[in-house]
């Protein structure tokens, strides 16, 4: 084995400057176009987004109200068609002579409104964070790019938290609403109910930020300025970014525990959706008061409901909805002790100008064929590439899922090493793809940014995770394109001690078997299991019925199991078992594996 090869950080749209693939001058709009590619990329010809005829304009449809800067930059390179309120039949009537549409999170863009544009639509903007009211399966399918503006509307977001903090605190909205009822009723002495709206006050008491990224630690440094005890939780946040504004990171439990008020900041992921719910109101502290400006799903409504009705919950603020709009009966939005916005987080002047700018200038790069730094769908790979490296971008992305996971709380990840063996020459393996997808391994079970090619060392950046690439060049004929990838995070602690390495990183291995990807390392323990489904890693002292005994707790449990593997250093010493399965084990059945004498440490790991 010939040692190694260049370190190289992550530099494709390592800036904000879009990345420009093609030239515009001669070229139709109407199909994706070819365009070479510089040798790293094997000299294949890969389509480019959306290319214009010089004489050609590209018609914008604006689908929902922009700002007017916004507005301006779209008319210098485009023609610019503001209809609001187009009913679903409309907006597919009209997409057909679109070239791009831009939108809020009011607006559908469903696979019809890709089947009815018949080729012609090339860029969805979204101006703002949330994506989920785009079909991006479909935009990918139908070659169409999509773009959003994720920090624009960071502060406003921010100030809104802030904003139901206090008004639910001091009870301005349900006060207001009595006036003004009692006016209607010719003034009734009794609607000016002093004593009926006495509040509470912010100063000293506990504030827990669930969630501390861009819009919680704008909501964390607002809250500290009013004199709150902040703490956070968030389990993949640095703490010393917190320390710097005087926050402590704790735990999910402590930081509910303890809270006199939570403001959720979370993205809505298969970890966070109904995170409050019946078993975490039970733990907060009687008289908490909740504020929502994320997303609604993270609430089980129906348990806000009744943990409001116990008076466990005094008090509710929500900008966010699971349905939005809620259904006119539900009884979350007619609590008397609930104060509701209409998902109003991103709606100031300031913020709508600045994600009219930020939203119009990626959708005319797009426009213009240049990758923008904020597109969150996948750009057209060549398909041989592509079909080569199918089994290790899912094997890249997994093992990026399980380093990522195996990180302990508090201890953020900023610097990861992929390491790739491979007989191939450097410059005969575009890596990007795989740096890309153990990138978005690591960041999407975190976040709410949707990874790819296009956006992952961008967004890696942008999170101040520094990802290197290693190459150890292997002697032999390079039949497929690699050996094996090592996925390591360096400077954090582990929740699972023995996946540290000797050389002190969280470290996993894995292999394409059969075209299949496995699980070959973790830390200093050889293992072999197959990335399907989940896993969980169990430390134990080698000896004889640790797989019959863990295999019969699964079994009891109902949980079915598609591999184990042992790896030991020494007979009788200690040994580390990768255990795939298809269910996620009840928390009971994980307690009864753990509580084996011999094992020392176990994890639960989904994949
Ligand atoms: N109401 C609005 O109009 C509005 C406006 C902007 C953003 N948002 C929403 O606010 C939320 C935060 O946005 P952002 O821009 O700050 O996103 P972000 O990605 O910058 O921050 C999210 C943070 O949540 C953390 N996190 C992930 N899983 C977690 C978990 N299980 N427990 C605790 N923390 C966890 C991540 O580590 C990250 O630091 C998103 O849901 C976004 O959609 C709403
Ligand atoms: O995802 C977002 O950016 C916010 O939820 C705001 O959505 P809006 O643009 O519809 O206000």
């Amino acid at each position: 084995m010939a040692a190694s090869a260049s370190s190289a950080s992550s530099s494709l749209l390592s800036s904000r400057s879009p990345l420009k693939l093609n030239s515009l001058s001669s070229l139709s709009w109407k199909l994706p176009v070819s365009v070479s590619l510089p040798r790293h990329h094997h000299n294949q010809r890969r389509r480019a987004f959306v290319v214009f005829a010089m004489d050609a304009k590209p018609t914008v449809l604006v689908a929902e109200k922009l700002g007017e800067a916004g507005l301006d930059l779209l008319k210098e390179f485009a023609n610019v068609d503001c209809s609001y309120n187009l009913s679903p039949e409309e907006l597919c009537t009209k997409i057909s002579l679109c070239d791009a549409i831009i939108v809020r999170s009011g607006t559908k863009v469903s696979r019809e409104v890709f089947e009815s544009s018949g080729g012609r639509l090339k860029v969805v903007g979204r101006a703002g964070v949330g994506i989920d009211n785009v079909d991006l399966g479909a935009a990918t399918e139908h070659g169409c790019l999509v773009v959003n503006a994720p920090t624009a509307n960071t502060v406003a977001a921010a100030e809104h938290g802030i904003a139901l903090l206090t008004a639910m605190a001091r009870n301005v909205a349900q006060a207001d609403a009595s006036i003004k009822a009692a006016h209607e009723n010719v003034i009734d002495a009794g609607k000016w109910q002093r004593n009926k709206y006495v509040g509470v006050s912010l100063v000293g008491k506990t504030l827990a930020v669930m969630g501390f990224g861009k819009v919680g630690t704008e909501v964390a440094r607002r809250a500290k300025g009013l004199g709150m005890h902040v703490i956070a939780h968030d389990p993949y946040a640095p703490a010393d970014r917190a320390h710097a504004i005087g926050v402590d990171l704790v735990s999910f439990d402590e930081a509910i525990a303890t809270a006199d008020f939570i403001s959720l900041h979370m993205p809505l992921t298969p970890a966070t959706n109904k995170i409050l719910n019946d078993e975490n109101f039970a733990k907060m502290k009687k008289g908490v008061r909740i504020v929502n400006v994320a997303r609604g799903g993270v609430i089980d409504e129906d348990a806000l409901v009744r943990a409001l009705d116990a008076g466990i919950v005094a008090q509710a603020a929500l900008d966010v909805f699971t349905v939005e709009p809620p259904p006119k009966d539900s009884k979350l939005i007619q609590h008397e002790n609930v104060t509701v916005t209409p998902h109003l987080g991103a709606s100031t002047m300031e913020a709508q100008e600045g994600v009219a700018i930020e939203i119009a200038e990626a959708v005319v790069g797009a426009l213009k064929g240049e990758l923008a730094a904020t597109a969150v769908n996948a750009p057209m790979v060549p398909a041989e590439v592509l079909t080569e490296l199918k089994p290790y971008v899912t094997l890249s992305e997994k093992l990026g899922r399980l380093a990522v996971q195996l990180v302990a709380g508090g201890s953020g990840v900023k610097s990861v090493k992929v390491t790739y063996a491979s007989a191939r020459a450097p410059d005969d393996l575009d890596t990007r793809l795989l740096r890309a997808m153990v990138t978005k391994g690591l960041i999407e079970p975190i976040s709410s940014v949707f990874v790819n090619l296009v956006n992952a060392d961008f967004t890696a950046k942008q999170r101040g995770v520094r990802i290197s690439e290693e190459r150890v060049i292997l002697d032999g004929s390079p039949e497929s394109p690699l050996e094996t990838i090592q996925v390591q995070i360096a400077n954090v602690e582990s929740r699972f001690a023995s996946a540290i390495s000797e050389s002190g990183e969280i470290t996993v291995e894995g292999k394409v078997k059969d075209g299949v990807p496995h699980l070959t390392k973790v830390g200093a323990f050889e293992v072999d299991v197959s990335l399907e489904g989940n896993i969980i890693l169990c430390r134990q002292v080698d000896q004889p019925g640790m797989i019959g005994t863990v295999g019969s707790i699964l079994g009891e449990e109902n949980v079915n199991v598609s591999f184990m593997s042992v790896g030991r250093i020494a007979p009788r010493k200690q040994a580390v078992m990768a255990i795939g399965v298809d269910e996620q084990p009840s928390k009971s059945a994980l307690k009864r594996i753990g509580d084996i004498p011999a094992v020392e440490e176990f994890v639960f790991l989904a994949l």
